[in-house]
């Protein structure tokens, strides 16, 4: 049977699909072409690799007049009459009929730990039209794969629409930043750092002109603060909050002489993602302070951002267990995002800070990416359900490991990296749960090398097993949260946003037992906004002066807040 995933997706196969594979370099229009079949079908699903680029594809969807959802694991926005849908990829629908499809980025299939959600769309999504956009590394397998389905297969190549010049020197000095410019690196520490000398730069800049500068970009955080709070949800906490940040900027505003310059948005991969959206969106407004973006690769993947030129702080990351150079496909990706075509700059350039890495990058961006060899699976719960009956007495981590160790592959495919999964499994096994609901805990989106994530995980699930219940107020008091002042304080804010998703992520699955959704999604938008409030501060602080404060535990954390307040 698993040797045989096509035949897990009944309704697609009763379909001879139209799949077109849209290939070619960054920037070539690939998404564009597939989304103006998209737009023009009376019913369709965009499916992608990032939040940010659904979220900008149900907003182009939506300004064209074509109503769209926006639908990823934790949010749901429903437009009236809408017969569109843009999400994520982890909730591609296979269940029911679209005259069209869109997998965007399809060589993620190839993803050691993503990788099974884009072969679940393309096996299992039952369109009309199929439409596949990515580097034409993924050709030869999808076309191997989609042999047996049966579909018509054809493919539409690219070129590039502006052009990309690698340039010959280094960035040498945060002097030489210019607007329009995105600085990326790959560590969270290292983001700040950027962040903090890419403001010094800027900031001379802005003081050469200027004697205001405090108070004039201490207004820039305010405004952009302010801007944020208006769409946040509103509870007595967030009025309070409000208010005060009102009369700080109302106390500053007539001191003004000039608009605020240029500052530093910042996306990175841990950020809430309503913070990375807002985070972009300044960025790419040409009327907002914010000229020169600090990223992670998180902006990696098919976005259009208005950026002149990409400068590689490094070219190596940690990729979870060793230091490793950036892969080919990486550099390409990451290189496309500058010179987007329509964007304000015409022509794209990209270069590193160190003259060391620019050999690296000028052979990358020149050499094609390695052809794909196999796509990644994961056992979905009937599967496991069936395995299950083999080991009747087994546990699921059991299960499961023996599954890994058993399950016959074609040549195709691999079996996705399944060490989270087993580590929760383990957890999970010590509570009396039923079999779907330890699997439902397994595939949940929990950071298991996060303590205070993995502690939320742990008490939902303990909560759970012993009540059918789990409110959110047994371990969280709204109106608690305040702005971080350490960096050590915003990883912990971080972890409280990731362990509040991750129960909005179980109301969406659990709806009678974690009622507490609309509390959850609040006090998320508040850990966002209280994130940004930091990162706009940030700029203007030296991050090596800041205190690192120990790490704390989740109970500590929120249990402390339910005493004072209960
Ligand atoms: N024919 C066109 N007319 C107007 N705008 C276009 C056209 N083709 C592409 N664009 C615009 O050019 C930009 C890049 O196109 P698109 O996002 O489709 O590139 P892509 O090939 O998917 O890139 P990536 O590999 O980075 O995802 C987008 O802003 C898109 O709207
Ligand atoms: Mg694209």
């Amino acid at each position: 049977m698993f040797s045989r995933p096509h035949t897990w997706y009944p309704l697609a196969r009763k379909k001879v699909r139209k799949v077109t594979l849209h290939v070619g370099p960054t920037n070539s229009g690939k998404t564009y072409h597939a989304l103006k079949r998209l737009e023009s079908c009376s019913s369709g699903i965009y499916c992608g690799p990032l939040r940010l680029l659904a979220w900008e594809v149900a907003n182009r969807l939506n300004k064209a007049k074509v109503p769209c959802d926006l639908i990823t694991g934790q949010e749901r926005e429903e437009v009236d009459g809408a017969k569109h849908k843009a999400v994520t990829v982890e909730m591609a629908d296979v269940i029911s009929d679209y005259e069209c499809a869109i997998i965007d980025e399809i060589q993620m299939l190839g993803c050691k730990t993503r990788g099974f959600s884009f072969t679940r769309a393309l096996l299992g999504i039952s369109a009309d039209e199929l439409h596949l956009c990515g580097d034409p590394a993924a050709v030869p397998l999808i076309q191997e794969i989609l042999k047996v389905t049966g579909d018509d297969v054809k493919v539409q190549s690219y070129e590039r629409l502006s052009p990309l010049v690698p340039l010959k020197v280094p960035l040498g000095s945060f002097s030489n930043i210019q607007k329009g410019d995105c600085i990326v690196t790959f560590s969270r520490r290292e983001i700040y750092r950027l962040k903090y000398e890419g403001n010094v730069a800027i900031k001379k800049l802005v003081n050469s002109c200027s004697g205001y500068l405090p108070k004039l970009t201490f207004i820039g955080l305010s405004r952009a603060v302010l801007r944020n709070w208006s769409i946040a949800a509103v509870s007595n906490f967030d009025m309070v909050l409000h208010r005060r940040t009102q009369a700080v900027a109302d106390s500053f505003e007539a001191k003004i002489e000039t608009g605020g310059k240029h500052l530093c948005s910042v996306v990175y991969g841990s950020l809430p993602p309503e913070t990375r959206t807002r985070q972009a969106t300044m960025f790419n407004d040409a009327t907002s302070e914010f000229d020169v973006l600090v990223a992670s690769d998180a902006i990696g993947m098919g976005l259009n951002l208005n950026i002149s030129r990409i400068i590689f702080s490094t070219m190596q990351k940690f990729d979870g267990s060793e230091m490793r150079d950036l892969t080919v496909p990486e550099i390409k990706q990451i290189a496309g995002r500058a010179g987007r075509y329509g964007s304000h700059f015409p022509v794209g350039e990209v270069t590193c800070l160190d003259p060391e890495d620019l050999p690296l990058l000028h052979s990358s961006l020149k050499s094609p990416s390695p052809t794909l060899e196999c796509a990644g699976l994961f056992p979905n719960f009937d599967l496991i359900f069936m395995y299950s009956r083999l080991l009747p007495k087994s546990g699921l981590h059991e299960i499961l490991e023996h599954f890994l160790e058993n399950a016959k592959l074609s040549e195709n495919y691999f079996i996705a990296n399944c060490e989270e999964v087993l580590k929760v499994a383990a957890y999970i096994d010590e509570l009396p749960l039923g079999l779907q609901d330890k699997y439902l805990f397994c595939i949940s989106p929990v950071d298991m090398n996060d303590d205070i994530s993995s502690q939320g995980l742990t008490q939902f699930a303990q909560n759970y097993a012993e009540k059918g219940i789990v409110r959110l107020k047994e371990i969280f008091t709204p109106g608690t949260l305040q702005v971080p002042k350490t960096p050590g304080a915003l990883r912990e804010l971080e972890s409280i946003h990731k362990v509040l998703d991750l129960y909005v992520w179980l109301s969406y699955r659990l709806e009678e037992s974690f009622p507490d959704r609309e509390l959850a999604s609040s006090q998320k938008a508040i850990c966002s906004l209280l994130i940004e409030e930091f990162l706009e501060r940030l700029g203007w602080q030296n991050p090596g002066a800041k205190r690192i404060r120990p790490r704390r535990s989740l109970t500590s954390l929120l249990s402390q807040n339910v005493r004072q307040h209960l």
